[in-house]
């Protein structure tokens, strides 16, 4: 049927609406992503609960969707935004199209919609709240809470705690809304890990006997999260500790530092980012509204360590004397260029040797 996107601004497009009741609107956060492929590690990356998903690239669902590449166990994404919607995806692999997929999740999405015009918005206006409907005159944005100031990884993080793996060292991964590939990397680089609910008491922790903490990507504004900063900061104080993304922002708020919202977010597949330890770049995979304010870090025992070449915000940190380390992207990938992975070998490091493998 005939649907709209209403921007906050409000202004709309009009396309054809899937998988969404007449008369029943869907709000979320607009986002854009801009990577050619991996549609279906978007859809399925904890990180983007509550956001509808722009792709700028015009074609998606031309391979298809597998049993692979899911990053998370169902679909999160709250709806899709694509121009042209390929119908069959051919690939070898592919168990199903997109469109299928999508129908089975419940997620709704609105096709032959014009995409860059949308994008050229939101990079004017900055990431904002839209709303997906088949009646663009009786939306009303007061039914959803402005952006930032809704707590969602409680409705992304595991229930009950999981083990993968049974290598030599004990990683605990709290998880805030952890992706798939950042289980395999540790698996794959020797490590046994449990996942536990982002509330973990430390002492639940610490009975796990870890070697290392991941803190995990996740979605929203990491200072709904006040509560656990605490904890957080304990753990890395006692323990060799990894932050990516949601993780990365947490403990910079666990040690006094700040965060705020970037005007768009970094989704995407090439963002490229320098370390300024060993002057090597990275192309790396991204998907972030928040970043850590430089200025803020003054007054804190952490440093800045890795910078994104685009727009010079802050991608990583590092704790002045303790094997604390965070990065901003994603070193696991999934969607895109793997070329950070070997941080993974760097936390392997880290949990053996302590800080003096940062000095790399
Ligand atoms: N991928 C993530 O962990 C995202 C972190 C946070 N929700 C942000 O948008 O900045």
């Amino acid at each position: 049927m005939k649907g709209y996107v209403v921007l906050e601004t409000g202004e709309q497009f009009e396309g054809v609406l899937f998988g969404a009741e007449q008369g029943k609107d869907i709000h979320a956060e607009i986002v854009f992503f801009t990577g050619m492929t991996g549609y279906q590690e978007v859809l399925s990356d904890p990180s983007f609960k509550g956001q509808m998903v722009v792709f700028t690239y015009p074609l998606i669902g031309n391979y298809g969707i597998n049993q692979s590449d899911f990053e998370s166990l169902k679909p999160q994404a709250e709806a899709l935004l694509i121009s042209e919607l390929n119908v069959s995806g051919h690939h070898y692999e592919s168990s199903q199209p997109l469109s299928d997929c999508l129908k089975q999740a419940d997620i709704p999405y609105l096709t032959g919609v014009d995409t860059r015009a949308i994008v050229k918005r939101i990079r004017k206006n900055g990431d904002m709240r839209a709303v997906l409907t088949t009646n663009p005159d009786t939306v009303d944005f007061s039914a959803s809470s402005p952006l930032g100031e809704q707590e969602v990884v409680s409705t992304v993080s595991v229930q009950n705690q999981v083990t993968f793996g049974a290598g030599e060292r004990h990683v605990v991964l709290m998880d805030f809304g952890y992706k798939k590939s950042i289980v395999s990397e540790l698996v794959a680089e020797g490590n046994k890990v449990t996942v536990v609910p982002y509330s973990t008491s430390f002492e639940e922790v610490a009975s796990l006997e870890p070697d290392g903490i991941l803190l995990s990507n996740g979605p929203g504004n990491p200072k709904q999260l006040v509560a656990e900063l605490p904890i957080i900061r304990k753990l890395a104080e006692t323990y060799p500790t990894l932050g990516i993304c949601l993780g990365h922002q947490l403990l910079a708020l666990a040690f006094g530092g700040d965060t705020e919202k970037l005007n768009f977010g970094h989704r995407g597949a090439n963002q490229p980012v320098i370390d300024q330890k060993t002057n090597k770049v990275y192309m790396t995979s991204q998907n972030h509204s928040y970043v850590v304010k430089e200025t803020s870090l003054a007054h804190t025992e952490l440093q800045s360590r890795f910078f994104n070449i685009n727009d010079g915000s802050i991608e990583g940190l590092e704790h002045k004397r303790l094997p604390v380390l965070s990065v901003q992207f994603h070193p696991e990938a999934h969607p895109g260029p793997s070329d950070s992975a070997q941080l993974f070998n760097l936390f392997k490091e880290m949990m053996s040797q302590g800080r003096e493998s940062l000095y790399v």
